[in-house]
């Protein structure tokens, strides 16, 4: 089975006027240190899980996204159609608007996410240097979804040169090296800020250890850089330290990235009964990395989780490669809205829907080009439907 279970206002902080980008202040930023308060309350937190309607109906926000987007979210909505899923979609447009200079997401869609709690989103695409900042990291930062889970299991019938993948890795979603604080020192030389706080770094590693808890993993290991980074992903560090001690039960331990990827592709086996948390840009890197041991990057999903909101979506982005083809494999999108059923607590719809997705995947007539197949990406999904 594949692990599952798993605001505040965006502010201007831009240190040169040269910054090309408009960049966030972080959500919760603390100038003084503070020492860490019981974990009664925060471990409490509620995370909203979507909102039933008096038809029994869940309304689910869908952003389709770009490139293979529409055709994969397709696959979504059929299956859950043939599946009786009690969720109506309502798709909404983020494509960006400029107000005030900063890009930002059209206000209907941040109602519809505020009003549903929960979304389901294809892959949005980000020009590369110039142009409009990601919106993919724009929805987490308006949002504040803080963590973001990527589980990564093998494929019972793919074969790969590993059969024993199990990883989930838990990316610092809101700072980091992802901060988007840039500006240009001199002609020639920019400089790019990696912000860490203990506040965010705590939200997500509390984040962490409660999963560990609750998919019954033994150990939380941090990735890190701290030989180097001292001090930034050295509070990253000495931040899930303490942060263990709330933690008994669980195991702590912490491992140098390279190491890990070293590691991890030379036998994931011992990586099963972890979860791996980290900051923003090696999680990022990790996961597809991960992906790259299953199969490929259409079959990993992943939740971005917030405490009121939560966006479910892919690993992989846009695919312009292979965009308006039906090459695209709809799998990782699936999964990903199998972690949201789960999230909302529809359990057995997650849980047949899965088994059909597997089902299809191990009898291997009707796979997508990624996994060697012919089939097209709806000829995939009806397979699937078929199995249910
Ligand atoms: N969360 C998001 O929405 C993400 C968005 N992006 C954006 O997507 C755009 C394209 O980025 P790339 O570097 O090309 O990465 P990509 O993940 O879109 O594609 C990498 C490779 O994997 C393949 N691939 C990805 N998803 C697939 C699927 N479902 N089925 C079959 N093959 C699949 C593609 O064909 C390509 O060869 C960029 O603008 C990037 O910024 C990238 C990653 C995540
Ligand atoms: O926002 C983007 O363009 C890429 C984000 C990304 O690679 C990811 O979230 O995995
Ligand atoms: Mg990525």
């Amino acid at each position: 089975m594949i692990a599952s279970r798993a605001f505040a206002s965006p502010a201007r902080l831009c240190l040169r006027k040269a910054c090309h980008q408009p960049t966030w202040a972080p959500v919760a930023f603390q100038a003084q240190p503070r020492r860490f308060a019981s974990t009664a309350e925060s471990d409490k937190v509620a995370r909203f899980k979507g909102k039933k309607g008096s038809d029994g109906n869940f309304t689910v926000t869908l952003i389709e996204g770009d490139g293979i987007g529409p055709e994969i979210s397709q696959s979504v909505k059929d299956i859950y159609k043939a599946a009786k899923v009690p969720i109506v979609w309502e798709p909404v447009d983020v494509t960006p608007r400029l107000k005030d200079g900063r890009t930002v997401i059209p206000d209907e869609a941040i109602e519809s996410v505020k009003k549903n709690y929960v979304a389901l989103k294809g892959p949005l695409a980000t020009p590369i240097g110039k142009g409009h900042v990601s919106l993919n990291l724009t929805l987490r930062r308006t949002f504040n979804l803080f963590a973001n889970v990527r589980p990564c299991r093998s494929i019972e019938g793919y074969k790969t040169p590993y059969d024993n993948v199990d990883t989930v890795l838990i990316r610092e979603n809101t700072e980091g090296e992802y901060s988007g604080i840039e500006h240009v020192v001199v002609d020639g030389v920019v400089q790019s800020i990696k912000l860490i706080t203990r506040a965010a770094s705590e939200r997500v590693l509390r984040y962490a250890f409660q999963y560990a808890r609750e998919v019954n993993k033994k150990k939380v290991r941090v990735v890190h850089k701290a030989t180097i980074m001292k001090m930034s992903d050295g509070l990253f560090l000495s931040t899930a330290r303490d942060v263990a001690k709330d933690f008994p039960d669980i195991e702590f331990d912490a491992e140098l990235l390279d190491n890990a990827c070293l590691k991890i592709t030379t036998d994931p086996g011992p990586y099963s009964d972890k979860v791996l948390v980290m900051p923003n840009l090696y999680g990022d890197i990790l996961s597809d990395m991960c992906a790259g041991l299953i199969g490929g990057l259409g079959l990993t999903p992943s939740g971005n989780i917030g405490d009121e909101c939560s966006i479910f979506e892919a690993v992989h982005g846009s695919a312009p490669d292979i965009a308006g083809k039906a090459l695209a494999n709809p799998t990782a999108l699936l999964l990903s809205s199998l972690m949201m059923l789960r999230h909302m607590g529809l359990n057995d719809h997650a849980a047949q829907i899965e088994s059909a997705i597997f089902a299809t995947l191990a009898e291997g007539k009707a796979l997508t080009g990624d996994l060697g197949g012919k089939a097209k990406t709806h000829e995939y999904a009806q397979a699937i439907i078929d199995h249910l």
